[in-house]
């Protein structure tokens, strides 16, 4: 922690976004921490980076949009030395929200993050169709941009709209009503074995046949569960990527070190992002 501080936890801000409400849940319970608001992603990872936050809270996939790619391409290739040590999953129901009533045909803009937009899609599109959709840094950036006398709406969350004294227009906007967003908590260290971790890893394999199959394969032979996939783009030749990988488990657990050992002969390279306790649903 940093010295004759509060435990500071970074977050994409302002006020009141879903990654705040991310960082409350992650916080709940211990003492003497603070919620630290960044304009952006990047400032959250660059804050643990430089020390000036001892943790921060990356939004990392969503159940109905999937990965939020910013935050993974950031920790696969530009935070150094930074480790996942945590996991946090909140609800989120996004909504549609201006500065006052306004009749749906007189919208003509709708505003927020990507991820909130993906969510909403054929919400727009069947409400909206002929309206111009912007995007923001976050769903608050967009809240604050509302104007019912020039017809730009935003979605949101709903607790954002009290702290801001807008109005509600309508409340579950998203194309499907169950719709979780998972966030990764970063720090400059793991978290220690509770035995019931998952740990992450990025790794690439060889461009020959099968070597996906074996590279996966070190999981398969010694039972160890994949909680996600998801390949990215290498950044260094087109056509080539790396794998994220979920696995259940911590990096110290004696079967965990045997695959990752494993893994390292069969692989091109192989990151470990850190071992962090498994988000227990409904905590
Ligand atoms: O804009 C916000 O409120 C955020 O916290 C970011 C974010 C994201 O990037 O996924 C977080 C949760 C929701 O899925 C929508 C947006």
């Amino acid at each position: 922690m940093i010295r004759g501080c509060r435990m500071k936890v970074g977050y994409l801000g302002p006020k009141g976004t879903f990654s705040e409400e991310a960082v409350f849940k992650y916080i709940e319970g211990m003492k003497e921490c603070e919620a630290i608001e960044f304009a952006t992603i990047q400032d959250v990872v660059k804050s643990v980076a430089e020390g000036t936050c001892d943790e921060g809270i990356l939004p990392v996939e969503n159940s109905i949009e999937g990965s939020v790619n910013v935050s993974l391409d950031l920790l696969i290739n530009d935070a150094e030395g930074i480790l996942v040590r945590g996991e946090v999953i909140i609800s989120i129901s996004q909504c549609l929200i201006c500065d006052d009533f306004i009749d749906f045909k007189d919208v003509h803009c709708i505003l927020s993050h990507p991820q909130a937009l993906a969510q909403c899609r054929e919400y727009i599109l069947n409400n909206f169709p002929t309206a111009e959709v912007k995007t923001t840094e976050s769903t608050v950036k967009a809240l604050l941009g509302v104007n019912a006398k020039k017809g730009i709406v935003a979605i949101g969350p709903e607790r954002a709209a009290w702290l801001y004294n807008l109005k509600i227009l309508e409340k579950d906007v998203q194309d499907i009503k169950e719709n979780y967003t998972r966030f990764l908590v970063i720090a400059k260290r793991d978290s220690d074995y509770t035995g019931e971790d998952k740990t992450s890893i990025v790794f690439s394999v060889p461009n020959v046949p099968g070597s996906l199959y074996r590279a996966l394969g070190v999981f398969a032979e010694k039972n160890i569960n994949m909680t996600k996939i998801e390949s990215r783009p290498s950044r260094k030749k087109f056509g080539e990527y790396v794998f994220w990988v979920d696995i259940e488990g911590h990096r110290k657990e004696e079967r965990i070190k045997e695959a990752l050992e494993d893994l390292k002969i069969k692989a091109d390279f192989l990151k470990v992002i850190g071992s962090y306790p498994k988000f227990k649903m409904g905590k």
